[in-house]
């Protein structure tokens, strides 16, 4: 059974603020939040937000944090460890989380009571989790996705938040960024953008949780732009990891980020013509495709693929390079070539389609920067097509 935190700022300090048993009406209600998710980003957004919730009033303290389960080398089990030493040893070790981060394994109990549920795990775990909580949260929860991918169904493309709106019934907005984990953990300085669909209230709420000085986040009004922002970069990521396991030196490399993301932007309005084209230019656009290009954990293993000639695969270099940890670049690859493919598409992103080919080994890696048959507009800037 997990632990729980009391609060240090309690209704009585709501109630001499505004309204309370004074004057006869009820303090409001303080917002409890679950971090649905506990890898390296779930983990480092737990501090920031606990770091919030010890500081603002509308706030419980405690931060439960759900843990997926598992047994350490020493055979202490990792939720455990996580209240012990408040560290999580495993996705983020020696960062304290703040004591009123809450490690909980039992995801049923996690969510129960939380009105601000924040989604972050890998996204291929998204539809079994949303499963087994529905009908199990609270009818006036407020969720918010940290995810950076999306699922293909029979009927099109479905975004993450969609899909925790649409199976849990609750509103969903996203948070996306140039935020490489680790550095935010040792609070080097970065942006983050809110996606919201219609209440600007609520999204002001979740700038208000994980805003601080190290982390200025702000919102816009286009939730698909932000997650598509978020989840596309990482195909463009792959291909830039590639470049580098190539030696092909940072002229091909930029050429690779411009070309990514024109493809972004086009296939992001082809998708959702209500995107807005300024979108690409907050911290979840240009910003988190140059981080993700530099730093990140998809480029890093295309790299090692592109160095083993893609003799090994992005399976085996993930299970070696980042222990434990997941990458969503080649799995997203694979999900937007079969929405080019179902719509016919595939000759206008040629990026896109290579990247997916070289993943499978049906392509070399050097075939990211060949003008092939396979890839007839690659090096090819101009395009009549409206959307480029
Ligand atoms: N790490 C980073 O720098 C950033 C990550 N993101 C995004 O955040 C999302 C989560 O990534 P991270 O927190 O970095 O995770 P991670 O990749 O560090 O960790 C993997 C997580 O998956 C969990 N897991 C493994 N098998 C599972 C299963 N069957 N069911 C449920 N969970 C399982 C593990 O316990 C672990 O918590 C991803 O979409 C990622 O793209 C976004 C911004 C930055
Ligand atoms: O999304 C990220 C930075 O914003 C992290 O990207 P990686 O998953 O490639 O590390």
């Amino acid at each position: 059974m997990a632990p729980s935190v009391e609060d240090s700022n309690n209704n009585t300090a709501a109630a001499a603020i505004g309204g309370g048993v004074e004057n006869g009406t009820p303090p409001p209600e303080k917002s409890r939040v679950t971090v649905v998710g506990s890898g390296n980003w779930g983990s480092v957004a737990a501090k920031l937000i606990a770091s919030n919730t010890l500081k603002l009033n509308s706030f419980h303290d405690e931060v439960r944090m759900w843990v997926f389960e598992e047994t350490l080398p020493t055979g202490e089990k990792l939720s455990e460890v996580i209240n012990r030493t408040n560290e999580n040893v495993k996705y983020l070790p020696g960062i304290k989380l703040g004591k009123n981060v809450i490690a909980d394994p039992n995801l049923e109990n996690a969510v129960k009571d939380a009105n601000m549920l924040v989604f972050v795990t890998p996204h291929q775990f998204m539809e079994g989790i949303c499963k087994r909580i529905v009908g199990k949260i609270r009818k006036d929860a407020e969720a918010i996705s940290l995810i950076k991918g999306m699922e293909v169904k029979k009927e099109g493309p479905c975004m993450i938040s969609s899909l925790i709106s649409e199976q849990l019934g609750i509103n969903c907005c996203v948070l996306m960024g140039a935020n490489i984990a680790n550095e935010i953990a040792v609070e080097k300085f970065s942006e983050a953008t809110v996606g919201y669909r219609k209440s600007k209230d609520i999204a002001e709420k979740w700038v208000q949780l994980f805003n601080i000085s190290y982390f200025n986040v702000s919102a816009v009004q286009d939730v698909e732009g932000v997650e598509l922002c978020g989840t596309l970069k990482n195909v463009v990521a792959i291909a830039a990891g590639l470049v580098d396991g190539l030696e092909m030196g940072n002229n091909t490399k930029a050429a690779i980020m411009r070309i990514g993301l024109r493809e972004m932007k086009a296939f992001s309005k082809l998708l959702f013509p209500s995107v807005k084209d300024s979108t690409f230019f907050e911290s979840c656009g240009v910003a988190d495709l140059i981080t993700t290009c530099l730093g990140g954990r998809n480029r890093k293993c295309a790299e090692a693929f592109a160095r083993n000639g893609g003799k090994r695969s992005f399976d085996e270099l993930e299970a070696e390079m980042l222990q434990g940890q997941k990458l969503q670049g080649v799995s997203t690859a694979k999900e937007v070539y079969e929405v080019l493919r179902h719509r016919g598409w595939l000759e206008l992103f040629p990026l896109f389609s290579t990247v997916h080919e070289i993943c499978i080994g049906r392509l070399p890696p050097t075939a990211i920067v060949e003008y092939s048959e396979h890839t007839p507009k690659f090096s090819l800037v101009g395009g009549s097509n409206q959307f480029f």
